[in-house]
């Protein structure tokens, strides 16, 4: 059996890039439009395609394997130095709370689209908001992390990306398919949103609907943005993939409008294999959605199989012309029951699609949040019916750097997560390094399992987690001496954590550091000495000497701090 070269690039190999090999001399060919571009260019002159962007990670074979090493991408670019801390955070688990998919969750602190904020003021964000949610994820999962990997032989290579001179911290381009069933309102929503985004001038828009009145197809105005040949435009239909693009902060957006019509499946098809998530536009009004949905030549069934069966697993319903039914809460409940049960059995899980209802005609919750009553309420509805599980961890990167789309292993509780986006001083950002501030959003992960006091890190490099230390202290100015049996408060990082002294090895010269006396009875005031604890619960904890941050303790006992010390050792766990 010959192979289709699109599907060899598509299904085998990582497929952007195959796709934009250089075919002739001096060219390189763009995947979405295949024109042939000068070797100078790095963005497509007719569409606007990224030469190379970041590659989809496509689940099997040699190239996913190295997809998968590349998307392993926190590390440490001075390996001798640090192992393995990343992220020494406050890890502060925000729960469902900070969910992007949500309607109104921006007020509550998710992450900014400022390209669409910036139209919309600080109202929640609608349509745009929930494109957020839609990332460039890799499918791979790390699985069973060894609690005793052996990480002192390891050495790690930092990749070139991670070095702030040779970053490529450009945004990544999403290419974002939207398909769904003949006449749903694919062209009138794209066209609509890419003049609410700034694409589309005022003066192009006045043409189109000049244009389209004069043709008695006044409501296909935005739609002819996309819609350009006579022959669609005659014939109300899309018949070939408009491509448009916008930028968002963090993406290059290809929107990819798909015709509706079965004769062009094979058309949408080409559009689809390049898709990284899609837009499922379906139509709210009476018959219609059940259209859609019909067994037999139903396009919003044979749309939703053949983008799945391309690997799409990320999906934004938008469920279109609710001003013809009223903005009915009872209409959009149903559609999203019927279209749910129809979207798990095609492998979509709950958590990656998002439900938008939505007006294009009427600009009903697209970049905006609706004004209209009904459609407020119906959104609200949502928000608390289909929260997404988000978890945000906020703190300082402390080694390496981290990037969207990245594994991190979260400590203490062993999960793997994604990183789906992060701000970086409220601003989102794709790439961020060590000294920096961030809060990262992870996806794949329960907020339970983020804790804080917890460290995110590189799979491949998990941080220490103990309750049984050595630790070399100086104890301040105290009236009572610390003895075997002493029960203090440790604090490390952000953790606080009951410790008991179970030995005190020796008193060291506090000038030379040797030790002057083994085994004392006790340590007072302004002495050196080496003890070991054992604390109540399990932290994460390095030697000083290897990290900084997570080997500098201090010991506390009735509101004051009694001593301050460093972590010489991570002993043997106690139960
Ligand atoms: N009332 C109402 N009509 C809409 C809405 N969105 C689109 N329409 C109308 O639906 C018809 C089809 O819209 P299109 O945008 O061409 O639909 P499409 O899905 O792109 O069509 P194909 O690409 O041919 O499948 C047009 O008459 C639009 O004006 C909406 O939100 N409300």
């Amino acid at each position: 059996m010959l192979l289709d070269k699109d599907f060899v690039a598509t299904e085998i190999a990582p497929r952007t890039k195959e796709k934009q090999e250089v075919i002739k001399t001096g060219v390189w060919r763009c995947p979405i439009c295949t024109y042939d571009n000068e070797d100078s260019m790095s963005e497509c002159e007719i569409c606007g395609v990224l030469r190379n962007p970041l590659v989809k990670f496509s689940g099997n074979g040699d190239s996913a394997a190295a997809n998968f090493k590349r998307l392993l991408s926190l590390d440490m670019p001075s390996p001798e130095k640090e192992k393995n801390i990343l992220i020494e955070s406050e890890l502060a688990a925000k729960g469902p709370d900070s969910s992007s998919a949500s309607m109104a969750r921006d007020e509550h602190g998710g992450v900014k689209d400022r390209d669409s904020a910036s139209d919309s003021g600080s109202k929640p964000e609608i349509l745009i908001s929930s494109m957020r949610s839609v990332s460039l994820s890799s499918k791979a999962r790390t699985e069973n992390v060894n609690e005793e990997m052996d990480i002192s032989n390891m050495q790690y290579k930092p990749e070139s990306w991670m070095m702030a001179d040779q970053a490529e911290d450009r945004l990544s381009q999403l290419n974002l398919a939207i398909v769904g069933h003949v006449d749903s309102g694919k062209s009138t929503l794209s066209g609509r949103l890419l003049h609410l985004l700034g694409r589309i001038s005022k003066k192009e828009m006045h043409k189109y609907e000049k244009e389209a009145k004069q043709q008695g197809k006044g409501s296909f105005s935005y739609a002819w943005a996309l819609d350009e040949s006579a022959e669609e435009r005659e014939r109300g239909i899309t018949m070939t993939v408009a491509v448009a693009f916008f930028n968002s902060r963090k993406y290059h957006v290809v929107l990819l409008d798909s015709p509706g019509h079965r004769d062009f499946v094979p058309n949408m098809i080409s559009g689809a294999t390049q898709a990284d998530a899609a837009i499922l536009v379906v139509d709210a009004s009476m018959g219609s959605f059940e259209a859609g949905l019909d067994a037999i030549g139903g396009q919003t069934r044979e749309h939703t199989q053949l983008i799945r069966s391309f690997g799409v697993d990320q999906l934004i319903v938008v469920v279109n012309k609710m001003d013809i039914v009223e903005y009915s809460q009872e209409r959009f409940d149903m559609v999203k029951k019927k279209l749910g049960t129809f979207l798990r059995s095609c492998g979509y899980k709950d958590s990656s699609v998002s439900w938008i209802p939505v007006s294009a005609m009427e600009n009903q919750n697209l970049v905006a949040t609706s004004d209209d009553k009904r459609l407020l309420s119906c959104a609200h509805l949502r928000t608390s019916e289909i929260i997404e599980l988000r978890v945000s961890a906020c703190g300082k990167l402390e080694t390496g750097a981290i990037r969207t789309g990245s594994k991190v292993l979260v400590m203490p509780s062993r999960e793997i997560a994604t990183v789906r986006s992060m701000e970086r001083d409220s601003q989102v950002c794709n790439i961020a390094r060590a000294g920096d501030n961030i809060t990262v959003n992870l996806q794949g992960i329960e907020s339970n399992l983020v804790t804080a006091g917890g460290v995110l890190c590189h799979p491949d490099f998990p941080v220490r987690v103990a309750n049984h230390l050595e630790l070399k202290i100086l104890v301040l100015d105290v009236t009572i001496p610390i003895l075997i049996g002493s029960q203090l408060e440790l604090h490390i990082h952000h953790v606080k954590e009951a410790a008991r002294v179970v030995k005190i090895l020796s008193l060291l010269d506090p000038k030379t550091g040797k030790v002057m006396k083994k085994a004392p009875r006790c340590i007072l005031s302004k002495q050196n000495a080496v003890i070991e604890v054992v604390l109540h619960g399990l932290v994460c904890v390095d030697e000083y000497a290897k990290s900084r941050a997570l080997g500098r303790v201090s010991l506390r006992s009735s509101g004051r701090t009694i001593a301050l010390g460093l972590v010489t050792q991570i002993l043997k766990r106690q139960e």
